[in-house]
């Protein structure tokens, strides 16, 4: 099987597009090498040196920005057209399965239509004061709640589990049972925080299903390669292993979060280098994930055709990271170190019009 490593760099770095077999290649090496080559060239006055080499890294550039053009032309491409002619709902539905613990629930509101949230009873009243759109079922800590959500998984589009859920093995022992149900009507799901932590104990939930997306941050990422690798993680070598990881768990999708986010199929890695900030505030993944739930159901309707053959669920991924990262840069650019996920939030439209309108 042939392994291809795509790294787009947002600010005018380096891009590799190689069909390497079966290996991930480092970004950022040939970009390296080019340039120290360039500076020698420069110190010892070999023209004709100097002359291959800038050639070389005018093509590099030139197919960094192309494929980065690239990678935001598939996005815009699975955005749904807003219309007149639709009715509530068509643009997705998605289902939130978490939110029971302290604060509010994931940012699940970047496009989609209708949001439900299946959370433990008591949170039900903050969570609907939080925002009148949600809909709310607060099931999940009743003895039927697999049954309560069943009935609702027909008519949802996408489902993220796990942000705000808790770990108590009651409210666990049911999200396994939602995510067996999910599997067996093929919806997509996208896993994040507690969620993980059920998949690390449970990596056959998830195992080999096509529709799953992951998103872990670091602490996630090394809960879950020390539950389905035995070998020690190259922590020199991020994209190998996430690449990895992606594969053991049998090719799902997964976006390692990070000062790059790292997206692999198992096939290829795509990264995320969009400009963010150096602020880190607690929420920011359920911005990540709520998106890319979204982003997932639309790209799965575009269909590979609209993604000009890359794997939807990649170009999901991407998108929804770029989206986060913009957003933390437009907030940070308000609010500084002061900057909340909720201010990131506020930027959300404005964010989407500058990557993703045409
Ligand atoms: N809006 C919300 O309601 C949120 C709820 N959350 C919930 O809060 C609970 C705890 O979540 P945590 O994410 O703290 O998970 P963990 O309890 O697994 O703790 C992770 C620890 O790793 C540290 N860490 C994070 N990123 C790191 C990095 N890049 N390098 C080194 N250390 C790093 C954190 O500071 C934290 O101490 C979960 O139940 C989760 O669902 C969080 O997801 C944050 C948002
Ligand atoms: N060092 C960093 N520099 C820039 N952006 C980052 C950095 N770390 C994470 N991000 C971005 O922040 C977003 C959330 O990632 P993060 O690692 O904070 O998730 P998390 O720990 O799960 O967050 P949460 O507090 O919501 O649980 C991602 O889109 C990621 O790109
Ligand atoms: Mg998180």
């Amino acid at each position: 099987m042939g392994i291809r490593c795509v790294a787009i760099r947002a600010c005018g770095g380096g891009k590799i597009d190689t069909g390497v077999p079966r290996m991930a290649v480092c970004p950022y090496g040939a970009a390296a090498v080019v340039m120290a080559l360039l500076s020698a060239a420069i110190a010892f006055h070999c023209s004709p040196l100097l002359a291959v080499l800038q050639r070389a890294l005018s093509l590099h550039t030139a197919h960094a920005t192309k494929d980065m053009d690239n990678l935001f032309q598939l996005v815009r491409n699975i955005v749904p057209a807003l219309t007149s002619k639709k009715h509530k709902g068509q643009d997705g539905r998605i289902g939130i399965v978490g939110g029971c613990q302290e604060g509010p629930p994931p940012a699940c509101l970047s496009g989609a239509d209708l949001t439900h949230v299946f959370c433990a009873r008591e949170a039900a009243p903050v969570i609907k004061s939080y925002s009148p759109e949600l809909i709310v079922h607060p099931v999940l800590d009743s003895s039927d709640a697999v049954e309560e959500v069943e009935k609702w998984l027909p008519r949802l589009h996408a489902l993220v589990v796990g942000p705000g859920l808790g770990r108590d093995d009651l409210l666990l022992n049911n999200v396994r049972g939602i995510l067996e149900s999910t599997k067996a009507r093929d919806i997509p799901v996208v896993i994040d925080a507690d969620g993980l932590w059920l998949i690390a104990q449970r990596p056959a939930l998830v195992h080999g299903y096509q529709k799953a997306v992951l998103t872990p941050n670091h602490v996630e990422f090394s809960r879950l390669w020390d539950a389905v690798l035995s070998s020690p993680m190259d922590t020199s070598n991020h994209s190998g292993s996430v690449l990895k990881l992606s594969q053991a768990l049998g090719n799902i999708t997964i976006v390692q979060k990070g000062e790059q986010d790292l997206i692999s199929n198992g096939q290829q890695v795509l990264v995320c280098n969009q400009e963010g900030s150096s602020r880190r505030c607690g929420g920011q993944g359920d911005l990540l994930s709520g998106s890319l739930g979204v982003m997932a159901h639309w790209a799965l309707r575009a269909g590979p055709e609209k993604t000009n053959g890359s794997s939807p669920l990649l170009v999901a991924a991407w998108g929804a990271c770029t989206l986060t990262r913009e957003c933390n840069h437009l907030a940070f650019q308000k609010y500084g170190r002061s900057t909340t996920t909720t201010d990131m939030i506020a930027e959300v439209g404005a964010a989407f019009s500058k990557l993703f309108t045409t």
